[in-house]
């Protein structure tokens, strides 16, 4: 096939994965991030592909590079949604051919470890306590060269939960396909994957990339560590606000709620997020069903079946059920 049948439709690419640790000092008490970075550009790069023209190639090394330098003096590193903006914003106006970022940060969880007998969380000493991520997604486009709209996103992965009890299902269709028995009571397990969605925003492209500013509303006030006071609460500015509200919002109901089915208590979950944070405008679960199977001691004459009396279950791998759903604001 000649290259005259063909055209190139769509091109993005970058570095993915790109691992960055940073610590920030004040005095003896220390702050730190762990990060898995992507970061992905789109603009006049056709030449690139069809021409094999390097001319117009930000080498990804050199996009890993600007992730690291951000990393060391961006004001903003320790609250992604932030530092992702932040970088988005440098990208688009250090080069004028490039017209769109795509930023993902995976960030890994370091929580303060508090020694058995102090009373505070550590100063510099910290804890893998869970294998969550927090996820954030920026995508950033540059209009008409003065002007950057944002769309932002964040969530969790990877939250593993179970619960027990207070979960049933049952009324469900039963046909000539149903052997699942209704259950007044179960084991819910779940790896939950939430992500929500906050209003768009504009930001005025920087004039000069080496202000390492991207126009942080001034009106806002922030605490000590970066979440607003008042004006603001619930928007992307207080993103570590909504995570650890969504967060809590997430574990709560999946504890407190007597479960009808997964369906139903994801749907009280995404409202709770919605209900708490203002600036938030849709939200999507993700949760697997994972099954627990109790044995069947029938063959040996131990009731092991009756939901008050399971106590062994056969954990399964696969195959999970997957409930999703966006739930958004009216
Ligand atoms: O909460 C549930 N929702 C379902 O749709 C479903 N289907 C199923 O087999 N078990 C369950 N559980």
């Amino acid at each position: 096939m000649s290259t005259s049948e063909v055209t190139l439709t769509s091109a993005r690419y970058g570095k993915d994965k790109v691992r960055l640790f940073r610590v920030k000092r004040e005095g003896s008490f220390h702050y730190i991030v762990e990060y898995n970075v992507t970061v992905l550009i789109e603009g006049d790069i056709d030449v690139a592909y069809t021409e094999a023209d390097n001319g117009v190639v930000v080498a990804t090394d050199s996009l890993k590079n600007i992730t690291y330098y951000l990393a060391k003096v961006s004001d903003h590193i320790l609250i992604p949604e932030r530092f992702a903006l932040h970088l988005g914003t440098h990208i688009l106006s250090k080069y004028a051919h490039i017209h769109k970022a795509f930023i993902t940060i995976e960030q890994l969880r370091w929580s303060r470890i508090t020694v058995s007998d102090e009373e505070k969380p550590h100063p510099h000493s910290f804890i893998r306590d869970g294998d969550d991520k927090r996820i954030v997604e920026v995508v950033l486009e540059k209009e008409d060269g003065v002007e950057i709209t944002g769309k932002v996103s964040a969530g969790i992965s990877d939250l593993l939960v179970l619960k027990s009890t207070g979960s049933a299902f049952e009324g469900f269709i039963r046909d000539e396909y149903t052997t699942l028995v209704e259950v007044s009571d179960r084991i819910f397990s779940t790896s939950v994957d939430l992500t929500y969605t906050f209003s768009p925003l504009s930001i005025p492209l920087p004039r000069d990339p080496a202000l390492l500013d991207f126009n942080v509303p001034k009106y806002l006030v922030f605490d000590r560590q970066g979440g607003v006071v008042g004006e603001g609460k619930g928007g992307v500015w207080d993103a570590l606000g909504v995570a650890e509200r969504a967060r809590t919002a997430t574990l709560d109901v999946f504890a407190t709620d007597e479960s009808a089915s997964v369906q139903a208590t994801l749907f009280k979950m995404a409202q709770r997020v919605i209900a708490e944070n203002a600036g938030v405008q849709d939200v999507t679960y993700k949760l697997p069903n994972k099954h627990y199977i109790p044995v069947d001691m029938k063959y040996i004459g131990v009731d092991n079946l009756t939901p008050s009396k399971a106590e062994v279950f056969v954990p399964v791998s696969a195959p999970s059920g997957l409930i999703s759903a966006t739930i958004s604001r009216k």
